[in-house]
């Protein structure tokens, strides 16, 4: 089988972690660890949820791509991506909008593309207060350029990914349940 990621995109609030955790416990699809200089959220684990860095760290990693999202720097490596690949042929990853389109130009068809997105922008607020994100961070976060950006999907992604509008959690459901079956098939 030719070895596969299926990149989970789409602003903050979208679902995304939603999505990859779910696909990692129905599907045990094994998830890439990415980096981020980001201080750990509460019940956060470093190396589960991310590899916490600092500057420093984050400088000596060998990146496939890096990117700055509302101040904090983010990147993952080809070695992440190998290892997960060493437990299964097909993977996911949670990546911004710019890393899911580095992702296409560098993979091409092995990068499955998943834009998650919600038919009411003004929900994303109030999801992200639910998960308990401080209030400090949550308004800089909507403040933030890449915040905006994300919620469209950038026109080299249009046509060429899987957009799911996360509404209601179990035509999410269905939604992956399509792609898994495609991705199998
Ligand atoms: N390009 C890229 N984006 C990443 C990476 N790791 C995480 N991200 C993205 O960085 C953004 C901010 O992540 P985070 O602070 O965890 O907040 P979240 O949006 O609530 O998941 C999200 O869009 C993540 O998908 C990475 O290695 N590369
Ligand atoms: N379909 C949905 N309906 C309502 N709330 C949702 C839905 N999907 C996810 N959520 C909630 O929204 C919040 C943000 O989801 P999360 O997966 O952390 O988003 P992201 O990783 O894209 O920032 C979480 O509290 C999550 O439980």
């Amino acid at each position: 089988m030719m070895k596969r990621v299926l990149v989970i995109t789409g602003a903050t609030g979208s679902g995304k972690t939603t999505v990859s955790k779910y696909l990692q416990s129905k599907y045990h699809l094994p998830k890439v660890i990415t980096h981020t200089t980001r201080k750990p959220r509460e019940g956060e684990t470093n190396g589960v949820d991310y590899n916490f860095e600092t500057r420093e760290s984050m400088r000596k990693l060998d990146l496939l791509e890096q990117v700055t999202y509302d101040f904090n720097l983010y990147g993952s490596s080809m070695e992440g991506l190998n290892q997960a690949w060493e437990k299964d042929d097909l993977v996911t990853i949670v990546l911004d909008t710019k890393g899911a389109v580095t992702y296409k130009q560098k993979l091409g068809d092995q990068a499955v593309i998943v834009f998650l997105t919600v038919s009411e922008p003004d929900s994303l607020k109030d999801r992200l207060a639910s998960r308990g994100d401080e209030r400090i961070a949550l308004v800089q976060r909507i403040k933030s350029a890449e915040y905006h950006r994300d919620l469209k999907i950038p026109k080299q992604l249009d046509g060429h990914s899987h957009v799911i509008v996360n509404d209601d959690w179990n035509q999410t459901k269905i939604a992956l349940g399509h792609i898994m079956d495609q991705l199998k098939a």
